[in-house]
């Protein structure tokens, strides 16, 4: 269940009027997600169906959205698969409903690929490396709000539903990311706008091609590599035991690496960001589970995944 808030027929065909998609003839409250309302709404423009997606933006603010609304926005343009926000007759692409930020974007073709192949995982790569260099003259900052200052700062809030020994390892595994951070390998690490949330479930395939990135509501300014080693903790990652699948993750690099080739910062550190992906998601999860907004998260994830990824990137550290 992702509707959080209903929305009626009336309401969404007066957004749809005056974006000018056409005429509503269907709306349908979206199950998957956790984060946001979401509706697949269907249009009928010149005689023909078009479909669209509806988002009420539950937990962002009117001042966080218009980065990444403008970020999907900037991508389309450049000719990447990402959703495109509608703009009504004045330009706006952060629109209301019942009260709430609201926007209205292209529904995208194709299917969420859960078991990826070698071959789905190149697509992957070569897409973000193509988003991470359309994104270079984006003109909008905002950081990563699920970045360092965030982990710190909710570190504490989770340590007092761990065990000693999962207490343990976050504290010296944050440890050692602010010492990470504090590098000269860390200031070199080329930056620029990142999805930090390109996972399996936010990508679509129809026929083995990539035809879609979406979901960009942690989007934020950060190091491309970060963005890179989140890919890999998803998409090369057995998902049953948390270990590294070296086939995938060679490919997935080397097509990222043939649209956009690492740095020596970047080989260098890539094992500390694949531990910091992980923590990241461990730390999220942590909270979400532990302390959820009022009985809006209905499908919290497994926090324990991510322990065991972070476990195993430290074990095993993977080097280029
Ligand atoms: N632009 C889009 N095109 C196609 N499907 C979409 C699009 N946006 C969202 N969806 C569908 O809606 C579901 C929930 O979206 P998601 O962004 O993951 O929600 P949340 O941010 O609430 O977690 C996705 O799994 C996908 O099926
Ligand atoms: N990918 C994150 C959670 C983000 O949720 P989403 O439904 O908005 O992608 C995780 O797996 O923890």
């Amino acid at each position: 269940m992702a509707v959080y808030t209903e929305v009626s027929f009336d309401e969404a065909r007066e957004l749809l009027r005056q974006l000018n998609l056409g005429e509503l003839t269907a709306l349908r409250g979206i199950e998957g997600g956790i984060e946001n309302t979401n509706y697949f709404v269907t249009t009928e423009q010149d005689g023909r169906p078009a479909d669209y997606v509806l988002t009420l933006f539950e937990r962002l603010t009117s001042e966080q959205l218009p980065f990444y609304l403008h970020l999907m926005k900037h991508l389309a343009q450049h000719g990447l698969p990402v959703p495109d926000p509608a703009a009504n007759r004045d330009g706006d692409i952060l629109h209301t409903v019942q009260g709430k930020p609201a926007a209205v974007v292209n529904r995208l073709r194709g299917h969420s690929e859960l078991a990826p192949t070698p071959a789905h995982c190149a697509a992957v790569g070569a897409t973000l490396a193509r988003m991470h260099l359309a994104a270079r003259d984006f003109a909008q900052h905002q950081p990563n709000l699920r970045g360092l200052p965030w982990w710190n700062q909710t570190v504490p809030v989770v340590l007092p539903h761990l065990s000693t020994s999962q207490a343990a390892l976050i504290q010296s595994e944050l440890a050692y990311q602010n010492h990470v951070a504090a590098s000269s390998a860390y200031a070199a690490l080329p930056r620029g706008p990142v999805h930090a949330d390109l996972f399996r479930d936010n990508v679509l395939f129809e026929t083995g091609v990539l035809t879609g990135v979406f979901d960009f509501y942690f989007a934020g300014v950060d190091s491309w590599l970060f963005d890179l080693a989140v890919c890999l903790n998803d998409w090369c990652i057995d998902v049953q035991a948390g270990t590294h699948d070296a086939a995938r993750a060679a490919s997935l690099l080397a097509a990222y690496a043939a649209v956009r080739p690492l740095t020596a910062a970047e080989r260098q550190l890539l094992p500390a960001m694949l531990r910091a992906g992980a923590l990241r998601f461990w730390i999220s999860r942590l909270w979400d589970q532990h302390l959820p907004r009022e009985a809006a998260i209905l499908k919290a994830h497994d926090p324990s995944h991510f322990e065991r990824v972070l476990r195993e990137r430290t074990r095993h550290p993977v080097t280029l």
